[in-house]
């Protein structure tokens, strides 16, 4: 697939731009904050309705102003698609493709696939759960556009459970309150799971609802796993050598013992029975795939302790090559792949296979503040454009 065109309007520091995108490798090239990773977030949003810098929509609409636009045009096997993306500082984002608005973001997923990899992904190893939970949500909604929707509802049960929770905490009598704050001992009603209040049957239709839509994430999310742990697992034998061997474990918050959908939801109301007192003495939901981990191990030990900073940016980059693998096996076609920033953060050896991976099979956007990292074979074959206080203009240099 090869992005055409993008239009920006009023769009974080791009009051009105047009880009024309004509070689596989475009180089955006401008000193710190003149809008460079604006762009290629510009990008990101087409592809996944997301930004990894989690920002609000009313931080990318230009500052004073009510809306801002992001348009693209892009060339696929199966035709051009015009893309269209609104977004609104006091109301809904809304999404548009081939000039009709349309009613599901969903449909507007799968058009536009990208990788997006940036010095922010060295924390998908150092960091907490939270990030590895949402590289693998982004990556998911890629492959299988009805997860973003899937999602949507989880979180949504999520949010009405822990309202439910919350209120039936802050209600509850002073002398539940005492025995709360001692959790090991349990109030009677709770003792049995027989006993029940019209406040036990609203929280156990909540459950029910919970571990429905909290199954269809985990199934997801562990067929996801299971398809990119080979194809990481062999990049990074072959970028350090053969020497480390990655293991990418899902480690679900309920148990995946069984595949069956049925029994994943039985597993996970039997976990919530077991927490029960627990979510009630602390108001908030403890069980659910919003608590999963990701688990990254090489030679068995946790990356979080292993090595070197060189050692954990090799483990990103073979993760972000599995994902463009991934991508292009599930939808057919090669993604786009936008580095923000992370060649300077790579040995030459670790750019090389970067660069040799992506010749000119994968439409790749890069962002750098000075060309020095790249050979003369780079630069003569990519479009080089000057990014200067949301302005973008051409190079004498390269195409
Ligand atoms: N909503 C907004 N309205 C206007 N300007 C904005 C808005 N959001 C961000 N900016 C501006 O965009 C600039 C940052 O751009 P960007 O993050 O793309 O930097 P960059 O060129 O990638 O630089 P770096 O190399 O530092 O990452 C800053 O000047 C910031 O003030």
């Amino acid at each position: 697939m090869y992005l055409k065109t993008l239009h920006l309007r009023q769009f974080r520091n791009y009051k009105q731009q047009q880009v024309e995108f004509s070689a596989p490798k475009t180089i955006l090239v401008g000193n710190n904050a003149q809008g460079k990773s604006n762009l290629l977030e510009a990008v990101e949003l087409l592809a996944t309705l997301r930004s990894h810098r989690m920002a609000r929509d009313r931080d990318l609409i230009q500052d004073g102003e009510t809306i801002a636009m992001v348009v693209g045009t892009l060339e696929r096997q199966t035709g051009i698609s015009d893309l269209a993306l609104t977004l609104r500082r006091n109301g809904r984002r809304t999404v548009g493709l081939n000039g009709e608005t349309l009613r599901r973001q969903m449909d507007f997923l799968g058009v536009l696939n990208a990788v997006q990899f940036s010095s922010l992904d060295l924390d998908l190893i150092r960091g907490g759960p939270e990030g590895r939970r949402n590289w693998l949500d982004t990556l998911l909604i890629q492959l299988e556009p009805v997860y973003a929707h899937i999602l949507q509802q989880y979180n949504q049960v999520l949010r009405q459970r822990n309202a439910f929770l919350k209120s039936t905490l802050q209600h509850q009598s002073p002398s539940l309150r005492e025995t709360a704050a001692r959790p090991q001992e349990k109030p009677l009603h709770l003792t049995s799971s027989k006993a029940q209040t019209p406040q036990h049957s609203e929280l156990d239709i909540w459950n029910a609802q919970l571990a429905t839509t909290g199954t269809r994430v985990i199934r997801r999310r562990d067929r996801a796993i299971q398809r990119l742990a080979p194809i990481a697992s062999a990049w990074h034998a072959s970028i350090s050598g053969g020497t480390e061997i990655l293991e990418l474990k899902y480690s679900p918050n309920v148990s995946l013992d069984q595949n069956n959908p049925e029994q994943v939801q039985q597993a996970f109301l039997e976990k919530i029975e077991q927490r029960a007192w627990q979510e009630l003495h602390q108001g908030t939901t403890l069980v659910g795939p919003h608590r999963d981990e990701i688990e990254l191990t090489i030679n068995q030990t946790p990356c979080r302790q292993y090595g070197s900073q060189g050692q954990q940016r090799t483990l990103v980059l073979a993760l972000k090559l599995a994902e463009l693998e991934l991508i292009e096996q599930v939808v057919g076609e090669p993604p786009l792949l936008l580095l923000d920033d992370v060649l300077a953060e790579l040995d030459p050896s670790r750019q090389n296979q970067l660069l040799d991976a992506i010749q000119d099979r994968f439409q790749t956007l890069i962002t750098t503040t000075h060309l020095g990292s790249f050979d003369s074979q780079w630069l003569n074959s990519s479009q080089i454009l000057c990014v200067d206080s949301g302005k973008i203009s051409k190079t004498v240099i390269g195409y």
